[in-house]
C-alpha cells in the first residue's frame, strides 16, 4: 500500500533550520513553505487543526501515523481556509472513507495551496523536537518529475534558517477580520449539521484574534447573539454595542507585541462586563492584568492533556495549541491560578479576584478534542446571568 503511494507522489523535502534534513513525497500542493515547526499528538482531527488559525506561520507534524483515512468535508472546519504554513505525516492510507467524505485530505491540501510531506520518520522529528525544541523549518514540495538534488536541499536549510522566529511576532492581526460582523451557528448535531441561536439572551462581544468557529458555535449555543470585531477595536467602541459578556479569542503568533489588545482588555475588564478568554485571549488577559508571558521549548498541541481545576480538584483531559504561555511567579495580587496542566504543572487557567474575568490556556471547544473542559463556557454565560441580577 505504502509503495504503491510513493510512486504515485513526487518527492519532498523537510529541512529544519539546525540543518536536520527528511526526504518523503509531497502530498500536497507544489512549492516552498516555511514555519515553525511544531508537533500535534491528536489521534484524529486533522481538518480541524489545518483550518486552525492558531497556526498560521507553522507547519504541524501529526504524530499519529495513519492521516487522511476519512477524507475531509464541508463541516469540519474552524476557518474558511487552511491556516497552517505547512503538513507533515507519516502514512497517507490510500483509501479515505466517510459518509460526510467530499475530498481526499491530498486533493484538500492542493485546492488549499498547502505545502505538504509524507512517508517521512515523524517519531524521529518528534524526538528531535522534543530534544532540541520547536525551531523553524522549510518543506520543498517538488513537481511531478522533478527529482531531489543537493542544490535544492541547501535551498531548503537556508529557506528555514531565513524563516523568522515565533517569537515577537504580532499575528493576530494579520488573520483578524477587517470588518464587524455578526454570528448565531450553534453546535453540530449528527442528523441536523450546525443549528442557529434564534432567542438570544445575550449579546457578547468576540475579539478576533484568529477565533476558531467552534468557540462562537459553543457561545451562541448557550443563548447569546454574538458581534465579532477585529482584533485592533477600541475598548470604546466594544463598550457601543452595549454586550453583556466579552470574548477573547484564541489566536497566532507572540501575545507579547500585541499592545493594541492588552489595553483594549485592561480598559474593558475594569468597567466589570463578564469576561472570557481562550488561549491568546488567556495570554492578553493575563498581561493586560500585570503578568508576563514566554516562549516554551516545544508548547502543547494535542488532545489528551489533563489538566486540574484547582478549586475542585477535577481533572480534565483537554485540547491544547499553544506555544506561549503566563509565567506563573508573575500573577499579580489580583490574579489566581485556576487550573494546571499535569504534563508540565504550567498554568491553564487563570481568574481575576476583583473583577468577573476568567480565562483558560487550553482549547473547551475541543475541535478536536474531548469536551471535558466545556464546563468554562456554562461559567461564562452564568457571569452573564449574575451581573444581570
Ligand atoms: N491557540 C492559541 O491561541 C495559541 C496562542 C499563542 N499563539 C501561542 O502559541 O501560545
Amino acid at each position: 500500500m505504502l509503495l504503491s503511494l510513493k510512486g504515485s507522489f513526487p518527492p519532498a523535502i523537510l529541512a529544519l533550520a539546525d540543518g536536520t534534513v527528511f526526504q518523503g513525497n509531497s502530498i500536497g500542493a507544489a512549492g516552498s513553505t516555511t514555519g515553525e515547526v511544531v508537533f500535534n499528538t491528536a489521534m484524529t482531527g486533522y481538518q480541524e487543526i489545518l483550518t486552525d488559525p492558531s497556526y498560521c506561520q507553522q507547519i504541524v507534524t501529526l504524530t499519529y501515523p495513519h492521516i487522511g483515512n476519512y477524507g475531509v468535508n464541508g463541516e469540519d472546519i474552524e476557518a474558511d481556509k487552511i491556516h497552517a504554513a505547512g503538513l507533515i505525516i507519516k502514512d497517507l492510507p490510500l483509501v479515505a472513507s466517510n459518509f460526510r467524505k467530499t475530498a481526499t485530505l491530498s486533493e484538500y491540501l492542493v485546492a488549499g495551496k498547502t505545502v505538504a510531506i509524507a512517508n517521512i520518520d515523524t517519531r524521529k522529528l518528534t524526538r528531535h523536537l522534543r530534544t532540541h525544541g520547536a525551531q523553524n523549518g522549510c518543506i520543498l514540495g517538488l513537481a511531478a518529475g522533478e527529482a531531489v538534488t543537493q542544490a535544492l536541499i541547501d535551498k531548503a536549510i537556508a529557506a528555514a534558517k531565513a524563516a523568522p522566529s515565533m517569537a515577537g511576532l504580532d499575528l493576530a492581526k494579520v488573520v483578524s477580520v477587517t470588518q464587524t460582523y455578526e454570528w448565531t451557528e450553534t453546535e453540530w448535531k449528527l442528523g441536523a449539521g450546525y443549528g442557529v441561536q434564534i432567542t438570544p439572551k445575550f449579546h457578547v462581544v468576540a475579539f478576533d484574534y484568529g477565533v476558531k468557529k467552534n468557540i462562537l458555535r459553543m457561545i451562541a449555543q448557550r443563548g447569546a447573539r454574538i458581534t465579532v470585531v477585529p482584533a485592533q477595536t477600541p475598548a470604546a467602541d466594544v463598550l457601543k454595542l452595549k454586550p453583556d459578556g466579552i470574548f477573547l479569542a484564541n489566536g497566532p503568533g507572540d501575545p507579547e507585541p500585541c499592545d493594541y489588545a492588552i489595553s483594549a482588555v485592561k480598559e474593558l475588564i475594569e468597567t466589570g462586563i463578564p469576561t472570557f478568554g481562550i488561549c491568546l485571549g488567556h495570554q492578553i488577559m493575563a498581561l493586560a492584568s500585570g503578568a508576563k508571558t514566554f516562549k516554551m521549548k516545544f508548547g502543547h498541541h494535542g488532545a489528551n492533556h489533563p489538566v486540574k481545576d484547582l478549586d475542585d480538584g477535577r481533572v480534565s483531559i483537554t485540547s491544547q495549541n499553544h506555544g506561549f504561555a503566563v509565567d506563573e511567579k508573575s500573577l499579580p495580587a489580583n490574579l489566581r491560578a485556576t487550573h494546571i496542566s499535569l504534563f508540565d504543572n504550567t498554568l491553564q487557567g487563570l481568574a481575576r479576584t476583583d473583577k468577573p474575568a476568567f480565562c483558560f490556556q487550553g482549547h473547551p471547544e475541543a475541535s478536536p478534542g474531548p469536551h471535558d473542559i466545556g464546563y468554562l463556557f456554562d461559567r461564562f454565560t452564568a457571569l452573564m446571568e449574575q451581573a444581570r441580577g
